[in-house]
């Protein structure tokens, strides 16, 4: 025997050897001249054994080391008949003693051979190892590897049916029924033949390994009868559809690549870890019930590189993938990402080659979307990065209070303090502050107002300013409600201590409002978010923090639908029309003029920026639309008591059945007008049709009750915008969604709580009101008796420092005054400020002017940069504590 590896020689036991001879023969039915060949082994016959590192392509013959005392039948042989599909790699034959009696390149093939029939010769010759048989108990050869042999008939096969791993790749097979008889099949590797159906053949009892790769499979049939399979390679075929595998329960790893598959299809419930669909023609995500990824609870990792994918939806129902590979594809838009943004476990994603990579913020968001992100394109992701990514678009709260509360120190000092104003350092103040700390719609307002009229001369409540309306009137003295842009002015001029952002609204406390306490002995009362609270707190680490919640979710939810709806009052229920509303609401007209509204609508509320929404009056001659005071959008809804209302605030909606009767704008008898929806299409309406249709987008939310719609005007044509189905929610839908973003502020604020231990000074529950107010009095009591320095504080004004301070810069301001003044005294003595003529200011005059202004200016500034000169001390006296009665 020839051998490409390391020889040695054996000395094998006749028994041994009749007994390999009588198993195989037995078992495979050996031809003739095998078994004379297997008989001529005598006792002490040297065989040829051989030690080869290759691969068993080649067929060579492997040694059995029997060992000493070993005999036939009562050989251990490791993984025994069924254990194989236990083991990790159960063929492995470096692992296990390997048979083979012939070298197949010592084999002169015969002429049927050589034609590509398999005859028993060449099986002897690229058989491997041996196991026991199940039936008869005796050994026979179950590794089978026949690859690059030329095979075109393999029925031989037929006859040994112990075969359980068999190799047939890189044959000219097109047939091969005869595997139907190979009943303990489990490995097939007939990849790289001329396949034209898939699996034809009997479906073995435990079938675990499929390769049909590199075949012209055109077409999947039903395979359900392979029930067993584990690992199906269908790759590099011509298949055009998915069908038929759903019954696979078994199956763990795909593999679809490079063939011509257009749809994800027929892949719903499937167990599969692994998918392989890369190089197809993947090309859109569809809704429908066959379609896409549902239901694939187990998927770990799927390959869609090099396909036609726009859309990453189709990924949005994965919960476990873990690694996303999606090359070469046609993804344009970064909003895409967001679809990634609930898979918790993914860790590596590939987007490259795909236009979205050389967009700006590519990194960001792709880290911002996939949190758990550890390898991006190929490379890993620097946790500084994915660290500096969450501060920017996602802060935790102690990060999101020390940027705000760096942002209004740094405004501070970018603005001059007001001269005379006695601003009080709030960094430094007695003042004792307690704030409460909850989310929307706890009732912490109510518990804050009874706390203050229990104490009234030791609490003062600290009013916030807020750019959200005014619900009603006891809401008065609650805030300063502001427009927007005066919120926006004192916030850049740095007047607020915080300003926090809830619910779309903006809400701050100012330096101002602190200052309201000092000089008396009370301590300020306020409530507040957690980021704002925060935000007092990294100011002031005196400020005492009080976590205030209703004591059950239950409960929460209850006051927030209170708080939010009025359910008694909303007898019929009714769309809600989540319309975004662009800044310029005088763009939109809303769409049904007259509204019919029964009974129960008179709570309805107009809300948000419709004041000047109007629809015209009428039309002129030359069609254009003519608006009046009267009939702007604001007094004709206050009038028709119609239900529209800022999706924003979600409060007191109170809903009823709404007929839309006439469309948008007055038409002219008779005349009709028509609109022009996004697809293109048209729809004409004349006076007193209805319109159902809606849509919008952009910017702030409104709601709008009634089916009602709200169009873009442009010149001639009136578009509408959007699309209706992502717009329309009813009333009820709109309180769960707030009900659920309130909750998971909850649960935020209680596990904050929790991982925080000591923040909270105090925790109370505002649905048990009586505990709560005892516990916050001992707070107070607490507060206002151990500050030190309280008195010092109230102090402040008879302070001879501050006297000191303002006293100097009065001065700057008498001596500026003065400067102006002799200057002007100057142009007028040289007779400058006026023509000849009489009053009218000269250039020249205007001239003077600006200098003077500039001088004002510079002389103003120079004041107000005035420092405490150093020979003045702050003297604080300690004055006796002031008495308090709780
Ligand atoms: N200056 C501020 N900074 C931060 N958050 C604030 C400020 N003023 C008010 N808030 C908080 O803004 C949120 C919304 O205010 P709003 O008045 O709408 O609350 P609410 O639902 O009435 O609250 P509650 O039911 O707890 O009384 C509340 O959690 C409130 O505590």
């Amino acid at each position: 025997m020839t051998s490409n590896g390391s020889a040695r020689s054996v000395t094998v036991g006749t028994s041994q050897l009749n007994y390999l001879q009588a198993s195989t023969l037995t078992a495979n039915s050996f031809s003739d001249e095998c078994t004379e060949e297997a008989s001529t082994i005598t006792e002490e016959t040297t065989v040829d054994v051989v030690e080869d590192e290759e691969s068993s392509e080649d067929s060579v013959d492997y040694a059995i080391d029997w060992g000493p005392s070993s005999s036939g039948p009562d050989l251990y042989l490791p993984g025994a008949w069924g254990t194989q599909g236990l083991e990790e790699h159960p063929w492995d034959d470096t692992k296990r003693p390997v048979v083979t009696f012939r070298n197949y390149k010592d084999l002169e093939l015969n002429q049927s051979e050589s034609g590509g029939v398999l005859s028993d010769r060449i099986m002897a010759s690229c058989s491997t190892y041996l196991d026991k048989s199940p039936e008869s108990g005796k050994y026979v050869l179950c590794k089978m590897v026949l690859s690059k042999k030329s095979l075109v008939d393999i029925r031989v096969l037929g006859f040994h049916h112990h075969i359980q791993y068999l190799d047939l790749s890189w044959n000219h097979l097109k047939n091969v029924e005869a595997l139907g008889q190979l009943p303990f099949l489990m490995y097939l590797d007939l990849s790289h033949n001329q396949m034209e159906t898939i699996l034809d053949f009997k479906a073995p009892l435990n079938l675990t390994y499929v390769n049909y790769s590199y075949n012209t499979l055109s077409s999947l049939r039903d395979i359900s009868d392979f029930w067993s399979i584990v690992y199906l390679d269908l790759s590099h075929n011509y298949i055009e559809s998915i069908i038929g595998l759903q019954e696979l329960r078994f199956l763990r790893h795909l593999n679809l690549s490079h063939n011509a598959i257009r749809r994800i299809e027929n892949l719903n419930n499937m167990k599969l870890l692994n998918l392989n669909l890369q190089n197809n023609k993947i090309e859109s995500y569809e809704e429908g019930d066959d379609v896409g990824f549902k239901t694939l609870n187990y998927l770990l990792q799927i390959n869609l590189d090099y396909n036609e994918l726009k859309s990453l939806k189709v990924f949005d129902g994965i919960p476990t993938l873990q690694s996303l590979k999606i090359r070469d594809n046609y993804l344009t838009e970064l909003m895409e990402l967001t679809a990634l943004n609930q898979l918790n476990f993914l860790t590596e994603v590939d987007f490259r080659g795909n236009p979205i990579v050389d967009m700006d913020q590519y990194l960001e968001v792709c880290i911002k979307n996939v949190r758990r992100i550890t390898i991006l394109d190929g490379e890993f992701v620097n946790p500084e990065k994915k660290m500096a990514v969450q501060n920017k678009f996602d802060p935790s709260l102690y990060t999101a209070a020390l940027k705000s509360a760096a942002t209004s120190l740094f405004l501070q000092h970018l603005n001059d303090p007001v001269l005379g104003v006695p601003i009080v350092p709030f960094d430094n103040s007695y003042v004792p502050i307690i704030v409460l700390v909850g989310t929307p719609g706890s009732n912490k307002t109510k518990l804050l107002k009874q706390f203050c009229e229990l104490h009234p001369k030791h609490v003062i409540m600290g009013v916030s300013h807020t750019t959200r309306p005014q619900i009603d009137d006891t809401e008065k003295n609650t805030y300063y409600f502001t427009s927007s842009e005066d919120f926006w002015q004192m916030a850049h001029d740095g007047e607020f201590l915080t300003v926090s952002q809830i619910f779309g609204h903006s809400f701050g406390f100012s330096q101002k409002e602190f200052g309201k306490t000092v000089g008396q002995p009370c301590a300020l009362v306020l409530h507040m978010d957690m980021k704002g609270a925060l935000t007092l707190r990294a100011k002031n680490s005196k400020t005492q923090l009080v976590l205030a919640m209703p004591s059950t979710r239950e409960i929460h939810t209850q006051f927030i639908c209170e708080k939010y709806y009025n359910e008694q009052k909303n007898a019929s229920g009714g769309a809600t029309l989540v319309v975004n509303c662009p800044e310029k609401a005088q763009d939109f007209l809303i769409a049904s003029e007259y509204i019919v509204l029964n009974q129960n609508t008179k709570n309805s509320q107009l809300r948000g920026d419709f004041a000047n929404t109007g629809a015209p009056e009428e039309l002129s001659e030359t069609g254009e639309e003519i608006y009046s005071e009267k009939s702007s959008r604001k007094s004709r809804f206050n009038t028709l008591n119609t239900i529209l209302l800022c999706y924003k605030h979600r409060r007191k909606a109170t809903s009823s059945t709404a007929y839309s009767t006439y469309p948008t704008f007055q038409t002219r008898a008779g005349s009709s007008r028509s609109v022009t929806f996004l697809d293109g299409s048209e729809l004409n309406y004349t006076k007193g049709s209805s319109i159902s249709e809606t849509v919008i987008d952009e910017n702030e939310p409104l709601s709008v009750l009634s089916k009602t719609f709200v169009m873009q005007k442009k010149e001639a044509t009136t578009t509408v915008l959007g699309a209706a189905s992502d717009v329309w929610t009813t009333q009820t839908d709109a309180l769960k969604a707030i009900t659920t973003d309130i909750l998971k502020m909850r649960e935020t604020y209680l596990h904050f709580h929790s991982d925080n231990p000591g923040l909270f000074s105090e925790v109370i529950f505002t649905d048990e009101e009586s505990t709560a107010l005892t516990k916050l009095t001992n707070l107070l009591k607490n507060c206002i008796i151990r500050q030190p320095n309280v008195a010092s504080a109230y102090q402040y004004k008879q302070d001879s420092a501050y006297q000191a301070i303002i006293a100097t810069r009065l001065k700057c301001m008498h001596t500026e005054i003065n400067s102006e003044m002799s200057l002007g005294q100057k142009q007028l003595n040289e007779n400058k400020f006026y023509t000849p003529k009489g009053r009218q200011f000269t250039s020249q005059l205007k001239k003077s002017k600006k200098e003077i202004i500039d001088t004002m200016a510079s002389n103003r500034k120079s004041a107000l940069r005035y420092k405490l000169p150093k020979d003045v001390k702050l003297n604080r006296k300690t004055s006796s504590i002031p008495s308090i009665d709780l």
